[in-house]
């Protein structure tokens, strides 16, 4: 069973500090999403796990030893680090078969990883030809080749269409599964929430939460239930006078926040109410998410200017 450790990972690029002394554990058996608005400082991390960069301090270990120092570093991390990487000229095939070749992996491996990725029958294209998702599927087959301990994918959904996204969802899935070490960056939120167990949440190069998905989000979000009665303006009063806090949408249907089912059920029973619809929201990844980095983006669009005849004159 093999974890990676990052113990105060700092990465200063010129003035630019990328990380900022973050410590955080990725433990095998679950898939665990890696999450920051852009310029967060995942892929930078991710980079320096493999040794594709040196920490300014800090350490990065893979069960214990750096990635440079890993006796049999393929057979022990399969990265996605960057899909464009592959030489264009190549193909799929060929492209694999050399990795497998340096990595002293047995030639039956390149069959079958690129069998499961799901490109077997393009594998004798140039993978200059290849999609977006094509080549992102090269990648992931790329990173499976050692059979590694541990995998690192950098935004795996990135260009795939919807039965591709089911399927990397399904594999790290499995991998976690079989007991190995997934960490898996991404910017889409429902579909994090679909894969991951566990989140490490980066904003500005910092730590801002390490913890499991379900805690993550009932920690960053307001339980909110949906409340339709026959008589709108006595149940305004009813939540009114419970001290609730509550808005309506005008069509009857009032909002309350920080409540649950069983308690605005028995409000309603008792105040003789009769109910048309009670629900509550099912609390998203996104909502928590959004509600933790608030203030932590580094780039955020402005909505466009509109001129007044007084602000151009
Ligand atoms: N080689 C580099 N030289 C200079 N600055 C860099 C370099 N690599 C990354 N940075 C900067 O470090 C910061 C972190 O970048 P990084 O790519 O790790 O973020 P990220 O969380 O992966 O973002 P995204 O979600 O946009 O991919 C950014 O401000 C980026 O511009």
């Amino acid at each position: 069973m093999t974890s990676i450790d990052v113990v105060g990972m700092t990465k200063q690029y010129g003035a630019k500090r990328a990380l900022d002394g973050v410590t955080f554990s990725v433990r095998p058996g679950r898939v665990t999403g890696f999450l920051g608005p852009n310029g967060a400082g995942k892929s930078t991390a991710m980079r320096l796990m493999v040794g594709l960069d040196r920490p300014t301090s800090g350490t990065a270990t893979i069960g214990g030893s750096a990635y440079a120092s890993l006796a049999d570093p393929l057979r022990t991390v399969g990265a996605l680090l960057d899909p464009q990487a592959a030489l264009g000229s190549r193909t799929a095939r060929a492209h694999v078969k050399i990795l497998a070749a340096a990595g002293r992996i047995p030639a039956r491996r390149v069959e079958e990883v690129l069998e499961q990725a799901g490109i077997a029958s393009v594998a004798g294209r140039r993978i200059k030809t290849y999609s977006l998702g094509m080549r992102q599927r090269l990648g992931i087959a790329t990173a499976l080749l050692g059979d590694p301990e541990v995998l690192l994918l950098d935004e795996p959904s990135n260009g795939l269409d919807p039965e591709g996204i089911t399927w990397i969802r399904e594999l790290m899935r499995s991998l976690a599964a079989e007991g190995r070490t997934v960490l898996v960056s991404s910017h889409l939120m429902g579909e994090t929430s679909a894969f991951a167990d566990h989140l490490v949440v980066l904003g500005k190069g910092r730590l801002l939460a390490d913890t499991p998905l379900g805690e993550f989000v009932s920690a960053w979000t307001v339980p909110r239930v949906w409340l339709r009665t026959a008589d709108a303006e006595r149940t305004r009063s009813a939540l009114a006078a419970e001290g609730l806090t509550f808005s309506g949408s005008g069509d009857g249907r009032w909002t309350v926040e920080g409540a649950d089912l069983a308690g605005i059920g028995a409000l309603a029973a008792r105040e003789g109410l009769s109910v048309l619809e009670l629900a509550a929201e099912e609390p998203s990844l996104e909502d928590a998410y959004l509600a933790l980095t608030a203030g932590e983006t580094e780039f955020t669009a402005v909505a466009p200017r509109t001129e007044t005849p007084e602000a151009s004159s």
